[in-house]
């Protein structure tokens, strides 16, 4: 992102922005405007009262007119400052609630196109940042509209002021707009500087966001403390925000001064331009009501002069933020949202994969190369190998997670570009080693598995009791808030956690099914017992485990071995120990050390 104001960009976003508001809510929009317009003329009324209440007051002085006079205009000046608050008011609420809708309207749509994009686009480094940058970008844009209200109410009192000093003497409105210059100058210059900060800033300031959470997250504090690193990390956080403090502490006295040069520069100009109108006081040609209410105007104009300069500048900002919202929106979306034709309703033939290879944005050297398979229907595969071989790159493949780069993979005859991305969701489901822990009900973290089982209490109580979640004597209820984040809810043991991912699928029925290390943490006679649940569970279905403990993978069908994102042997158990290869080397030392330890 640039990280200067670009004017012809904020006006382009303006363009965008406008009707998006417009369609929020429309009704909102139109009062906002009305009460500008009413607003803006305000000013110009009070003025006008000022004149009357001195105009009276000093002729009821000479006995020229009755006592009562005066009180009437100034009732009239105390009723106009009792309208001025109520539209105020009702402008406050009114700007509240369109706030409210644009940052809950951007709010979704940001959310709908994080979930129609790739999961590849936030592995490139550059989108996750955007994905970072847009937040605040709703409010900043819904911002830019308030503020160019602003600039238009401003505009119109400013406009009144001018032209009521140009009845007087031209001379007094040139003069006062001229002494705006500098200011305006100067507020543009500081508005580049403060912007560039900020962007320049921005990864100091994620950074130093960064170290400070990890004093508010409970698994870090335990790691903190344990290894001692409470003190690195302190110094290293405190580094980083003097860092970012100084820099604005420089830009800061920088505004001061410049501002305080500014502001003696207003009061002179000021002080210039009340000599002149004394000077058409002096030639008679103006009253003292005039002279007084004159003044008014030559300061208020002033005043709303540096204001429209603050929110000229203000606006500029507001739009380069809010133009992240639109960068956002623009990003390219996944393939598959192209796609027409549904997953095959019963596999038949199995899964290909032809020639599949797969390289991460931000990597030189390929994680899969060149992969060849067929999974028959039915066939339950084991995956195994060293880590950071490609097991889990393959099956994010093939779930539809990463897209296709080179290569092919069919599901029975149809190309998995050609499925339609919630249809292969549908029909696969996958339980991964991070699966995340949602602190919601356990019936919520169930839901992840099957939306509309989730009122079928007897199916989600049965999938506890596969994982051993629900027994006679120790049952989870349904309802039970999950985690440490909210009050009156149960953490559980990192198994436990892996438990309730694995009964996902008990309640799901999908025909191709996918464990990617998901029983690590499980002790080991839970591992026995859920394997061979999932082994009954996936007895007609396709399956793919991938799994470090090779003793488990015994009973698959097939166990393919990958090696450097290549497929380095596949066979059964037996003939891959009977080749002798990498597969039945792993095996051995694996063997060797159960053996050992029994032999302890
Ligand atoms: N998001 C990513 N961005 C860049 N490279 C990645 C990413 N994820 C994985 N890789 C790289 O791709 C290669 C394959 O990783 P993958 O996660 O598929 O391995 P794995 O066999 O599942 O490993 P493990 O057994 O440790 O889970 C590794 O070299 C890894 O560093």
């Amino acid at each position: 992102m640039t990280s200067q104001v670009k004017w012809r960009k904020v006006i382009h976003t303006t363009y965008k922005i406008l009707p998006l508001v417009w369609k929020m809510s429309p009704r909102a929009l139109i009062v906002s405007h009305i009460i500008m317009i009413i607003q803006g003329c305000l000013p110009l009324v009070q003025v006008y009262l000022v004149a009357k209440v001195v105009g009276t007051t000093e002729r009821v002085i000479a006995g020229e007119l009755p006592y009562i006079y005066a009180v009437f205009w100034l009732l009239g000046q105390v009723s106009l400052s009792a309208f001025t608050s109520i539209m105020v008011l009702v402008e406050q609420l009114n700007g509240r609630r369109l706030g409210y809708r644009a940052a809950n309207y951007f709010e979704h749509l940001i959310i709908d196109k994080t979930l129609r994009l790739s999961l590849l686009e936030f592995e490139k480094h550059a989108s996750y940042d955007l994905l970072q940058l847009t937040s605040g970008s709703g409010e900043r844009g819904m911002q830019m509209i308030m503020t160019l209200r602003q600039m238009v109410m401003n505009i119109i009192t400013i406009s009144g002021y001018l032209l009521t000093l140009w009845y007087f003497s031209p001379w007094l409105a040139l003069f006062l707009l001229i002494v705006t210059i500098p200011s305006f100058l100067a507020n543009i210059k500081q508005s580049g500087d403060r912007f560039r900060l900020t962007i320049t800033q921005s990864p100091l300031m994620r950074k130093a966001s960064y170290l400070q959470q990890l004093f508010r997250n409970r698994d870090a504090i335990k790691e903190i403390q344990l290894f001692r690193m409470g003190a690195y990390f302190k110094k290293k956080w405190n580094d980083v925000y003097w860092e970012q403090a100084e820099e604005n502490m420089k830009l800061e006295r920088k505004s001061g001064i410049v501002n305080y040069v500014m502001e003696n520069i207003g009061q002179l100009s000021i002080a210039g331009t009340t000599v002149i109108l004394v000077h058409i006081a002096s030639k008679g040609r103006m009253t003292i009501a005039e002279y007084v209410a004159l003044t008014i105007v030559v300061s208020s104009a002033y005043a709303l002069m540096k204001g429209l300069v603050n929110y000229i500048v203000r606006f500029g900002e507001d739009g380069m933020y809010a133009e992240r919202l639109f960068n956002y929106l623009q990003y390219p979306e996944s393939k598959q949202q192209d796609a027409k034709l549904e997953f095959p309703k019963n596999l038949t033939h199995g899964i290909t994969v032809k020639d599949l290879s797969f390289t991460y944005p931000n990597r030189q050297e390929s994680s899969l190369k060149n992969v060849n398979l067929h999974i028959k229907q039915g066939e339950r595969i084991a995956i195994v190998g060293d880590n950071g071989a490609g097991k889990s790159t393959f099956i994010k493949c093939l779930l539809g997670i990463y897209p296709v780069q080179n290569g092919t993979i069919f599901y029975d005859k149809t190309d998995i570009c050609d499925i339609r991305s919630d249809s292969l969701k549908e029909s696969s489901i996958a339980v991964f080693q991070d699966s995340v822990r949602y602190q919601l009900t356990v019936r919520e973290n169930l839901m992840v598995g099957n939306m509309d089982g989730v009122t079928d209490d007897k199916r989600l109580h049965d999938a506890l009791k596969v994982v051993g979640l629900s027994s006679e004597n120790n049952s989870l209820e349904l309802d039970t808030a999950l985690g440490h984040l909210f009050q009156d809810s149960t953490d559980l043991s990192g198994g436990q956690w892996q438990r309730i991912a694995l009964a996902r699928v008990f309640i799901r029925d999908a025909s191709f099914i996918v464990f990617d290390e998901p029983t690590g943490a499980l002790d080991p006679l839970a591992e026995e017992h859920i394997f061979n649940k999932m082994l009954e569970l996936t007895e007609s279905k396709t399956a793919i485990f991938i799994s470090h403990r090779l003793s488990s993978c015994i009973k698959a069908d097939r166990i393919v071995v990958f090696k450097d994102g290549e497929i380095h042997e596949f066979g059964t158990h037996n003939q891959l120990l009977g080749h002798g290869g990498y597969y039945a080397k792993m095996f051995q030392a694996q063997s060797e050390k159960y053996q050992m330890q029994s032999a302890l």
